[in-house]
């Protein structure tokens, strides 16, 4: 598995081994020994997935709150999309800051986001597929977002994305209220 660092500490782009043959390819996808092995010791406990119909579908800033927060481990099943994280953990020198990559089902890529970002993307075709799984279960009273536009990412949009009406909706970056805080390492 090749491991590559961002511009954001502790988010790191992961790409698995891919066994291929006349038939395709094999690839483990996630194994906890490999990850705990390589410093990423992570239970995580839900899977998710979710299908974008359309191109410029876009899902997001997502966070769920302490005690709930979670850490996802991201990667794109059918299609493409680019995926972000924001950290957002107060008193983090890289407070605001973002990273983007792209992941596709061609190139097998996923991104490793721990708890105190907020996660989104965006798709970049048709039909787009994402898994990821998650270090905490769903806690609905504790869901939040932040709105997409008010980060300053570059997300590749030629036009206006599809959003939820929640996503829409979202309250801006500088009015958010983190209930996420840096705690440096060691
Ligand atoms: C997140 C979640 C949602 N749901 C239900 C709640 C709604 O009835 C429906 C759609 O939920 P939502 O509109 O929040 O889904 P997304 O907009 O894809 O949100 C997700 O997308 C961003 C990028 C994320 O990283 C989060 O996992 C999550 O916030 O699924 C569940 O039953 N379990 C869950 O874990």
């Amino acid at each position: 598995m090749q491991i590559e660092p961002t511009s954001l500490p502790g988010v790191v782009i992961l790409t698995p081994a891919r066994h291929g043959d006349a038939r395709g390819f094999f690839s483990e996808s996630w194994n906890r020994q490999r990850m705990a092995a390589a410093g990423f010791d992570i239970d995580f406990v839900q899977d998710n997935h979710s299908v974008s119909a359309r191109a410029g579908t876009l899902r997001g800033l997502h966070y769920q709150s302490p005690p709930h927060a979670q850490a996802k481990l991201v990667r794109c099943g059918r299609g493409c999309l680019w995926d972000v994280a924001v950290d957002v953990r107060v008193g983090s020198p890289g407070y605001g800051q973002w990273v983007g990559v792209e992941l596709s089902a061609a190139n097998g890529r996923q991104l490793l986001i721990p708890a105190g970002f907020l996660h989104g993307f965006v798709t970049r075709e048709d039909d787009t597929e994402i898994v990821y799984k998650c270090s905490d279960y769903y806690a609905p009273d504790c869901d939040g977002a932040v709105a997409w536009d008010s980060v300053g990412i570059d997300w590749g949009l030629t036009s206006a994305p599809v959003l939820s009406a929640k996503d829409a909706a979202a309250v801006p970056l500088a009015e958010f209220r983190s209930p996420f805080v840096y705690e440096a390492r060691a």
